[in-house]
């Protein structure tokens, strides 16, 4: 049997000190700090925003932080290694991926029995990069383990906490303020997706490995999709390869609305600079490209966050005016001028949406995306409201994907 998932817990980035990203988290994107450990080499910070968790873990003591790294992405990411000076046992809870630039690089997921999880995977032909281990503080103890997957540097930690009372893990101390007063706007309740890039050709073997260790199952975002090739959306530009999976609960047969689900995300042949290509080339191979963090108000949190400083990608110019895009709109009980105002893209997902169905058949989702978070083009955030629809739409797809090659094509 394969290793049962219980919950998501929380998304690793490992960055170098000095980045930026623990500042723009806590100011612009309004996370909460909720819990630290600090060596002499290493400071794991854990900020929270409704149930998404981040855990952002930075290098110390480390010369140039990634935008003066010199990165060669002509070169094998792994021969470029920047110069630490730290032992592997900093960062407690991961492994050190000593990545070249700034990275998200670990899903960590609680499990009832570790010890019974990685017999499964070691069974299964997964190598643990640690095998499981206890740590202990005054709130109790956590055994976890890390097994490193077939996608680039991502790893995924699993971790019992069922018999912790402590902030966040033992070693952590609980840090910053509890956030007073009402319900932040900007509030967003969980993470909705992950998304990774995956290299051209090498979906197939991701699902069957992530079928075959922790039992995933491929779930169909799009009406239109192939059960063989997923949902595929080229032509006028555009070459995107989508297949998603969840992960079952053991004996329960369904997914929660609120449970996180897996995108891999691969070009395909089309003339043209695209997302996927440059997050592969600049992050030297692949791995999370973003996530989804869901929100039941995307027009407050987009507001919000925006008035705090997040950049958001542009749609094209023509979006709201293309035929029938603001009766779509309208017919979901929307504003077409405000979704404008703030750059959020609204479609079906193939699933009894979009245009021509009647209004108790409509099912939608609304996104906006961020502009990458490092200096990189690689990772960066999404908001997303569903209101019915599971997947993802070809209309949101193509307006992102227009926006951001027109952004790639003047940076050249
Ligand atoms: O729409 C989403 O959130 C997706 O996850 C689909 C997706 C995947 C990769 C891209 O470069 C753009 C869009």
């Amino acid at each position: 049997m394969a290793a049962s998932l219980s919950r998501l817990s929380h998304i690793a980035f490992h960055v170098p000190a000095g980045t930026g990203l623990v500042s723009d988290l806590v100011g612009k994107f309004r996370f909460h700090l909720f819990a630290e450990r600090v060596t002499a080499g290493a400071r794991q910070l854990a900020l929270r925003k409704g149930a998404a968790v981040f855990l952002v873990n930075e290098r110390l003591g480390e010369p140039p932080p990634a935008h003066t790294f010199p990165f060669d992405p002509t070169r094998p990411a792994l021969a470029q290694q920047p110069p630490l000076g730290h032992s592997d046992k900093e960062f407690l809870y991961d492994v050190n991926p000593s990545h070249p630039v700034s990275t998200a690089s670990n899903v960590c997921f609680e499990v009832q029995d570790v010890p019974s999880v990685s017999r499964r995977l070691q069974e299964r032909g997964c190598p643990l990069a640690i095998p499981p281990t206890d740590v202990t503080d005054d709130g109790g103890s956590v055994t976890y383990c890390v097994v490193r997957s077939v996608v680039g540097n991502i790893s995924h930690t699993l971790l019992d906490r069922s018999r912790y009372r402590g902030a966040f893990l033992p070693g952590f101390r609980a840090a910053g303020d509890v956030p007073e007063g009402p319900r932040d706007p900007a509030e967003a309740t969980h993470f909705d997706h992950i998304t990774y890039a995956c290299p051209r050709g090498s979906t197939r073997a991701v699902l069957d490995w992530y079928q075959h260790c922790f039992g995933f199952q491929r779930f169909i975002v799009n009406r239109q999709e192939d059960a063989a090739e997923g949902y595929r959306i080229r032509g006028r530009g555009v070459g995107l390869q989508l297949t998603a999976m969840r992960y079952g609960k053991g004996s329960e047969p369904g997914l929660a609305d609120d449970d996180c689900k897996f995108v891999l995300a691969e070009s395909l042949l089309e003339p043209g600079k695209n997302q996927v290509d440059a997050f592969l080339e600049q992050h030297g191979g692949a791995g999370i490209q973003h996530v989804g963090l869901y929100t039941t108000d995307i027009v407050s949190t987009a507001r919000a966050l925006a008035q705090a400083g997040v950049r958001f990608v542009e749609p094209p110019p023509a979006y709201y005016s293309e035929a029938g895009k603001a009766e779509e709109i309208r017919a979901a009980g929307l504003d077409p001028r405000l979704l404008s105002q703030h750059g959020i893209l609204l479609d079906g997902d193939g699933e009894g949406g979009g245009r021509g169905s009647s209004p108790h058949q409509r099912r939608y989702l609304m996104q906006i995306f961020t502009q990458p978070i490092f200096p990189e083009e690689t990772f960066f955030l999404e908001l997303i409201e569903r209101r019915g629809a599971a997947g993802f739409g070809e209309g949101n797809i193509r307006a992102l994907w227009k926006s951001v090659q027109a952004y790639l094509d003047k940076q050249e």
